[in-house]
């Protein structure tokens, strides 16, 4: 669990944050979102003391990091850095083992928790003796991934790790980011600029501005409950995307029709509109099966999703 108590930060004239509080619970991935230079590296970088901050209180496990030798409180919080940082003169081998020969971990198990996690990661066998510019954008971010991953810490700081990729890479490394199993066990903080990614992501949003907490909630609160203005503009541009993956079948699920296919394997409620969609539109056929509740199922096609879909939205506009 990690726990910040009033963070404040200023550089010269810059408050960089403002009395940032929050509490991260195990498990849990908390998503730092804002424009640039409202104050999340900072706040990221308060919380491995890469940055002291001038008042507030950071607690990891209940720990008061003040009182940890930097150094050593580093060495037990995996950091995706922006920009990746990968050590240009070191294979990927010597870049993912640099903490565990810190922790003077031997050879062999350097090597099997490396070969590991590359498997796991789905980076060639063969990159291991390679140097960093050898591997495409995404195989380093991947390996940026390795490297904070290799001593399973609990907690994991991620600063933008998918920054340097295109769309069409970024979307696919997020999906498979949030299958891995790995991911699932820690608890997280992850930095971005990128909306869509951050709904992709995160359990909760933090969304900030001028180094302060505007709103922290679940992506669904976000979009239906905005606390301001400067909340509700600051998503009003991807809006329907991002309904489409908050939106799950169970949402939906009372304005679809109880029209049922018998055959076919069932899809699950948890499923969103947006996968949904995807699923249809990728299918031999125009009707697919979802389980909900009480071994209750529907057919959904695009007609009845759409339809079901925007009887919600009404009903959420009216509340
Ligand atoms: N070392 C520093 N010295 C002086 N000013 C700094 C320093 N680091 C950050 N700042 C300033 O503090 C503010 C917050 O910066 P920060 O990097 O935390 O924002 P950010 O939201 O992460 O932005 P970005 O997405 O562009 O990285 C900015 O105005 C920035 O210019």
């Amino acid at each position: 669990m990690i726990e910040l108590k009033g963070i404040s930060k200023k550089f010269g004239d810059t408050q960089a944050v403002n009395q940032v509080s929050f509490k991260v619970d195990e498990k849990e991935t908390l998503v730092l979102l804002g424009t640039s230079g409202c104050g999340k590296t900072t706040t990221l970088k308060m919380i491995n003391r890469l940055i002291e901050p001038d008042a507030g209180e950071v607690f990891i496990n209940g720990k008061d990091i003040n009182n940890q030798d930097p150094d050593i409180l580093r060495t037990g919080i995996g950091y995706v850095m922006q920009n990746i940082g990968l050590f240009p003169h070191y294979t990927i081998a010597e870049n993912i083992a640099v903490v565990p020969k810190l922790l003077k971990w031997d050879k062999e198990k350097i090597k099997a928790r490396t070969q590991e996690l590359i498997k796991k990661l789905h980076l060639p066998e063969n990159s291991l003796s390679m140097f960093p510019h050898e591997l495409s954008g995404g195989q380093q971010q991947r390996v940026g991934l390795a490297r904070a991953l290799v001593t399973d810490p609990s907690v994991l700081l991620m600063d933008e790790p998918l920054g340097a990729l295109d769309n069409v890479t970024r979307t696919s490394i997020q999906k498979e980011f949030k299958g891995l199993e790995e991911l699932k066990r820690k608890t997280i903080v992850m930095v971005t600029h990128d909306v869509q990614e951050a709904f992709e992501l995160a359990d909760r949003i933090c969304l900030m501005d001028k180094g302060k907490i505007i709103q922290i909630g679940t992506p669904k609160e976000l979009l239906y409950q905005p606390i301001n203005d400067f909340a509700r503009k600051f998503l009003a541009g991807q809006r329907l995307a991002l309904e489409f993956k908050v939106v799950k079948m169970q949402d939906i699920w009372p304005y679809l029709p109880k029209v049922t296919l018998q055959d076919g394997k069932s899809l699950s409620a948890d499923l969103n509109v947006w996968d949904a969609m995807e699923l249809l539109r990728s299918s031999d056929r125009s009707e697919l099966l979802v389980s909900g509740a009480n071994k209750e199922s529907k057919a959904i096609n695009f007609e009845q999703l759409t339809k079901g879909f925007n009887q919600f939205q009404n009903e959420q506009v009216h509340e």
